[in-house]
């Protein structure tokens, strides 16, 4: 049986990666067997990809294009595979992911993105999206206080978070079937409780 295909998404700072390793466990804690990567990244060459992505100035379409070519990678090497074997596949971002940044964040046309999304994978969509919502100046005081140099997309002004926060709950309001968001703002706790009412609906 294919394994299910379940991403984590939000604005940097959103609480994604401080829950990415509960939910890998209580995954694997019901009897999947879980792959668990990230994106851009996922493969070697992805991610050297990544680090020009995270730090080297760019026009925007070459950032876009790179975070698909890092995507069909990850695809055909990590992600695909798993799925195929009845692994389940948890990543740290995906395309939702270049809506909400090269989209809404540096505006690119989504038409654009849609083109890219119908090249590189026409037929995987996740089953499940976390969409991690917290308001943006939760966002900016987490980042603030987290002790390590900011990124090219966590150095950007607020109008640019604003928009990419936006981007994604267009995308949640979209595919309210796929997306469910997940209120980041509330305790670690509070939080975990809706992740664990979140999975036990999809795992039933
Ligand atoms: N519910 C929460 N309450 C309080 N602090 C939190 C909560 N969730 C995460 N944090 C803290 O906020 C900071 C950012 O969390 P995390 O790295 O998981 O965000 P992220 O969405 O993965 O950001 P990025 O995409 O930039 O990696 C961390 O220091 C983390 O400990
Ligand atoms: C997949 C993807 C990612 N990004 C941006 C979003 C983040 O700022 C960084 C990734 O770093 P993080 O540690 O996972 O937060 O890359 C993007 O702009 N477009 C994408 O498709």
């Amino acid at each position: 049986m294919r394994g299910k295909f379940i991403t984590l998404e939000g604005i940097d700072g959103a609480g994604k990666s401080t829950h990415h390793a509960w939910l890998v466990a209580e995954l694997q804690r019901r009897g999947h067997t879980v792959v668990q990567t990230r994106e851009p990244g996922g493969t070697p060459l992805g991610e050297k990809l990544r680090e020009l992505l995270l730090h080297e100035p760019m026009h925007l379409e070459t950032e876009a294009l790179l975070m698909f070519a890092a995507r069909r990678e990850h695809l055909a090497q990590v992600i695909e595979p798993a799925l195929a074997r009845g692994d389940w596949v948890v990543c740290d971002r995906f395309t939702d992911a270049s809506y909400a940044y090269q989209g809404g964040g540096r505006g690119l046309p989504w038409a654009k993105l849609q083109a890219l999304e119908q090249w590189v994978h026409p037929h995987v969509s996740p089953d499940l999206t976390l969409l991690f919502d917290v308001p943006l100046e939760v966002a900016q005081a987490r980042m603030a206080a987290a002790a390590r140099e900011a990124d090219r997309f966590e150095q950007e002004k607020m109008d640019f978070h604003a928009r990419v926060r936006a981007a994604y709950h267009a995308r949640a309001a979209d595919e309210p079937a796929r997306i469910r968001v997940i209120d980041g703002s509330r305790t670690l706790d509070q939080v975990k409780t809706q992740l664990e009412e979140t999975i036990a609906s999809v795992c039933s």
